[in-house]
């Protein structure tokens, strides 16, 4: 069976379930694969009406009635049981074009791949904790006989999960929605989507006429290149809303270890620096590097002579670590060439 029958396929089961598609919108593969119009569409028509009953969120009747730990658990735990019934799961259509076992090898060679390069980033830090979780989280419910699929391939749904959830407003719980889902990003996208009030139908609808072969995408939010590896897996060279993040600790020996961490508590410092694309540090930040670097307590939140050389330490050691990442992926090199300009412009600002 062809690729093309599959969209066919998943088209018709759309138009089936009651949505609807328009007529000159098809999913191709250029780089990546995605929504184009095959002909011009006008400004503010709607690309698809996908109907409430193929959203799929913790409130789906078809999600497993087991406890689950997080509204993502239970969108994992969703497109595991009905990946396992292959042709008998009601949503074959659109799970078939998610290519799980596609997905976890590449997940395997490429994520993977990714994950050492930026091993020594807070990326790395962070996508260790996930991978952490993950096995964690995939022993239990392995053990319960709450999962019967491979480890490889809950990592591969949890990465598909992660990947095209959209997080609908008004606190309506995250959730997949198949044909939005085939949607990329870009910050200045020509469509984007809505609930109906009336409805409740999720509409994807084009914000200016477009061209035959145009690409239909959609924001995925003003987000760092971190953020878009990290949950997407790629990553943009040129990122308005690129920032560096570090983790920062305090030496179980520092004196003042009990007024810091009191301070930082009381006024809700995240235990983070914030560098923004300019090289600034955002206020708390800076607001931080006064505590942590402060060396007696009539100091502890003033500007003191131990700033400057606290935080050049800091930058420079992230620095040095940058420089150990392999930089030979593009979206890797994207990442790392975005870091290392926003911590070198931090520190020329220190000069
Ligand atoms: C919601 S899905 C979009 C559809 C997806 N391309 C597919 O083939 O099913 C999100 C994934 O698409 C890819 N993607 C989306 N926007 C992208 C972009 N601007 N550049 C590169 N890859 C992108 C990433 O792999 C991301 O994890």
């Amino acid at each position: 069976m062809s690729v093309d029958s599959d969209y066919v396929k998943f088209f018709d089961w759309i138009r089936e379930k009651g949505g609807q598609v328009h007529k000159h919108i098809k999913i191709d593969t250029r780089e990546e694969r995605g929504l184009f119009a095959t002909s011009t569409i006008e400004s503010h028509a709607a690309l698809a009406i996908i109907p409430w009953s193929l959203v799929v969120n913790k409130q789906h009747v078809n999600l497993p009635t087991i406890d689950v730990a997080t509204e993502r658990q239970a969108l994992v735990l969703f497109l595991s049981h009905e990946y396992t019934k292959q042709e008998e799961s009601d949503w074959y259509p659109w799970i078939k074009l998610l290519n799980i076992d596609k997905e976890a090898d590449d997940l395997l060679k490429t994520k993977m791949n990714l994950f050492n390069c930026v091993e020594h980033s807070t990326l790395g830090q962070a996508l260790t904790a996930r991978y952490q979780q993950l096995e964690q989280e995939y022993g239990y419910l392995n053990q319960s006989d709450k999962i019967h699929i491979s480890f490889e391939l809950f990592c591969a749904i949890d990465h598909l999960v992660w990947s095209r959830i959209l997080d609908l407003p008004d606190n309506e719980p995250i959730s997949l929605v198949p044909f939005i889902d085939f949607a990329n990003h870009n910050f200045n996208a020509n469509a984007r989507w809505f609930i109906d009030d009336t409805t409740h139908d999720l509409i994807l609808r084009s914000e200016r006429s477009l061209n035959p072969g145009e690409e239909i995408t959609i924001c995925y939010g003003s987000k760092s290149n971190e953020e878009l590896l990290y949950l997407y897996g790629f990553c943009q060279s040129v990122n308005p809303n690129d920032r560096v993040t570090l983790p920062v600790s305090l030496s179980p020996d520092d004196l003042l270890l009990e007024d810091k961490l009191r301070l930082i508590k009381e006024l809700h410092l995240p235990p983070r620096l914030t560098i923004n694309i300019d090289g600034r540090l955002t206020d708390d930040s800076q607001r931080l590097v006064k505590i942590l670097s402060a060396q007696t307590l009539s100091t502890i939140d003033h500007v003191n002579e131990h700033c400057k050389p606290y935080l050049k330490n800091l930058l420079n050691e992230y620095l040095e670590n940058l420089n150990l990442c392999s930089d030979e992926e593009m979206f890797t090199k994207y990442y790392l060439d975005s870091q290392k300009s926003i911590v070198q412009k931090a520190l020329n600002d220190l000069e």
